[in-house]
């Protein structure tokens, strides 16, 4: 029976450990692309993926392999995201496998994320087969790897712990064969009504939306009629296929395989990953309960530059269903015109979907300063209003009280760099709560301000900790907080998009920041600006921003009298036109609001 040749497995592993490698060379070995093609790292064939080098969606691959006891396996690999922003999308990929290569860097030993990952498929309950990868490097401590990795669950200590060089091939056929001998066949039933999990998905500007399947029981025939369970649509099945690693239509997927079917579903919104596909006329009796949505950690304001406001939503619709801890609203700003509210998982997503939309769709965005969601209890009405757009924070004197979110985080870190990195977290206001040790790494816990790890606290703690260091968060959470809505004003009127939340008692040395910085990122005008930041009605921090010219009515040169007075004129008038004007607001000047530090 077909269904017992075929496994599903994903690899897991700590971001940079080596994961599309030894998919490539999985790929080369079992003769799915040649040695030539996978030279280009096919898997994160994204334009972002190869400028960060690294892996951002998930992709699946099917792969045959002739093994050494003379049967020909189907192998589905699914490849996960590494990076500590896309837990999600590996939590997904993990519910299609089976089994999980746990992927160890011999430079590196165990790392957080490796723990992290091992986790969620602990709780997918797949069989983990642990492989030591850069063995050939002269850095590599592969005892010691080994040591950590049997010391992280019962089972790894005693398990057969594979040790290979995905760079050089190295043990990679050890691995192929351990995979048909370690992992489970798919376990559905073929006699049963069609049931396929929605694992992923993808928008293609020709077809629409293409669902990644994995068929749990039953048959699925190019035309048979079927349905989403969840979303309750009928959709077309007009193609059905698989990954090869390119998309390759087929008639038939049967239990166990992976694949896709193209809905004929032109609404990127229409489909939700998680979902049941089934048969229209025969459904399964139980759905799959469905993906728990991602919880978003920051919010932050995309604004159209050049006009393309239409674009701009046609291609933030399509983004957010390939990638559905991605969403957002409609929002609109005095300054910026119409625009959306998106959240994220954190900054280095948000900073991925940036590139995104420039790299695949051409558009240049406009990004407001990110911030987390407050709730705002308001005096009168005993209202409480969740808010995550600073514009619409309430004015203070309905305020009763503010609370914002926080987090419990893990930092994951050696001993050489612990002060250092104690340090970071106390400035950022983040209480400890346990301290331990894992393999031969500190593991730091904290209770902080959710706000207080969305922007570049990840970057610092990799910068200090020499890229070493590892996060994990999760939301904790909401505590009463006292916290003030800073807004900006320019030449007297305040420009609504500057506007931030930031914790009273950081305010005066932050505000102090802006305005110098805003003195060089607002554009000059002929007459000199006033930049002020007003907490609660005050103006607490000022700088003028100085006009382009030098002010020839008082430099001193010797001009007669009227010409100054004429000056002087022109000056006012340019002073009072200046009311009206718009100030262009650039991506500097936002920057300026997030590069802040105290
Ligand atoms: N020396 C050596 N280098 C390796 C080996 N495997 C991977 N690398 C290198 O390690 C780096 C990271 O490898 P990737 O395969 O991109 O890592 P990844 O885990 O897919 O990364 P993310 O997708 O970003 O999580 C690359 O520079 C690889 O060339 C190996 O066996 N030996």
């Amino acid at each position: 029976m077909k269904q017992n040749l075929i496994r599903n497995f994903a690899i897991i592993a700590h971001i940079d450990h080596g994961k599309s490698t030894l998919a490539d060379r999985i790929m080369e070995q079992t003769q799915t692309i040649s040695a030539r093609e996978s030279k280009a790292q096919l898997l994160d064939d994204m334009q972002v993926e190869q400028a960060h080098g690294i892996t951002v969606k998930s992709r699946t691959v099917r792969n045959f392999y002739q093994a050494d006891n003379g049967v020909e396996y189907e192998y589905n690999l699914i490849d996960t995201p590494g990076h500590v922003d896309f837990t999600y999308e590996v939590s997904k990929s993990l519910a299609a496998s089976d089994g999980a290569i746990l992927l160890v860097d011999a430079t590196q030993g165990v790392q957080a994320q490796t723990v992290a990952n091992l986790r969620l498929a602990q709780e997918n309950h797949l069989t983990i087969l642990p492989v030591i990868n850069k063995i050939d490097n002269a850095a590599a401590e592969v005892d010691k790897t080994e040591r950590e990795i049997r010391a992280l669950s019962p089972k790894l200590y005693e398990a057969k712990i594979y040790r290979i060089s995905a760079k050089t091939g190295k043990g990679v056929h050890e691995v192929l064969e351990a995979i048909h001998q370690v992992f489970p066949a798919p376990s559905g039933q073929t006699q049963a009504p069609l049931k396929a999990l929605v694992f992923d998905s993808f928008y293609d500007s020709f077809k629409g939306v293409i669902a990644y399947i994995r068929i749990v029981n039953g048959n699925l025939k190019l035309g048979q009629q079927v349905k989403l369970m969840a979303a309750n649509t009928a959709i077309q099945n007009k193609e059905i296929g698989v990954f090869t690693p390119s998309r390759t239509a087929t008639d038939e997927l049967t239990v166990g395989d992976v694949g896709y079917i193209i809905t004929g579903l032109k609404d990127p919104t229409s489909l939700r990953v998680g979902d049941t596909l089934t048969d229209a006329n025969q459904p399964t009796a139980e759905a799959f309960p469905g993906y728990k949505p991602a919880q978003p950690m920051v919010y932050a304001g995309f604004y159209p530059k050049d006009d393309a406001y239409r674009d701009l939503e046609l291609a933030i619709e399509k983004l957010s269903l390939n990638d559905s801890s991605f969403q957002y609203v409609r929002e609109t700003s005095e300054a910026l015109g119409q625009g959306f509210r998106c959240s994220f998982l954190g900054i280095f997503h948000l900073q991925i979907i940036r590139e995104r939309l420039k790299d695949e769709y051409g558009l240049n965005v406009l990004t407001t300063a990110p911030n987390v969601t407050y709730r705002v209890h308001l005096k009168d009405t005993n209202e409480v209003q969740i808010v995550n757009n600073p514009i619409a924070f309430p004015g203070f004197a309905k305020i009763d009280y503010v609370e914002e979110p926080f987090s419990n985080i893990r930092i994951t870190t050696d001993n050489a760099v612990l002060g250092d990195v104690m340090k970071l977290a106390d400035a950022h206001k983040g209480q400890l709560t346990d301290m331990g040790n894992q393999a031969e790494l500190i593991v730091l816990h904290y209770r902080i301000p959710t706000a207080e790890i969305a922007y570049d606290f990840f970057n610092a703690l990799k910068s200090i900790s020499h890229g070493y260091a590892t996060l994990e968060t999760e939301f904790a959470d909401y505590e009463p907080a006292d916290v003030v809505k800073v807004e900006v004003a320019i030449n007297y009127s305040v420009v609504d998009a500057l506007s931030f939340i930031v914790h009273r008692e950081d305010a005066p040395a932050m505000t102090q920041q802006l305005v110098k910085k805003l003195k060089h990122t607002i554009p000059r005008h002929l007459y000199p600006m006033p930049a002020q930041a007003i907490v609660e009605g005050k103006s607490i921090a000022r700088v003028d921003i100085p006009p382009l010219r030098k002010n020839a009515a008082v430099n001193g040169e010797k001009r007669s009298i009227s010409k100054k007075q004429a000056l002087l004129r022109r000056q006012s008038m340019n002073k009072r036109q200046a009311e009206k004007s718009n100030i262009k607001l650039s991506q500097d000047v936002f920057d300026s609001i997030l590069d802040i530090s105290l």
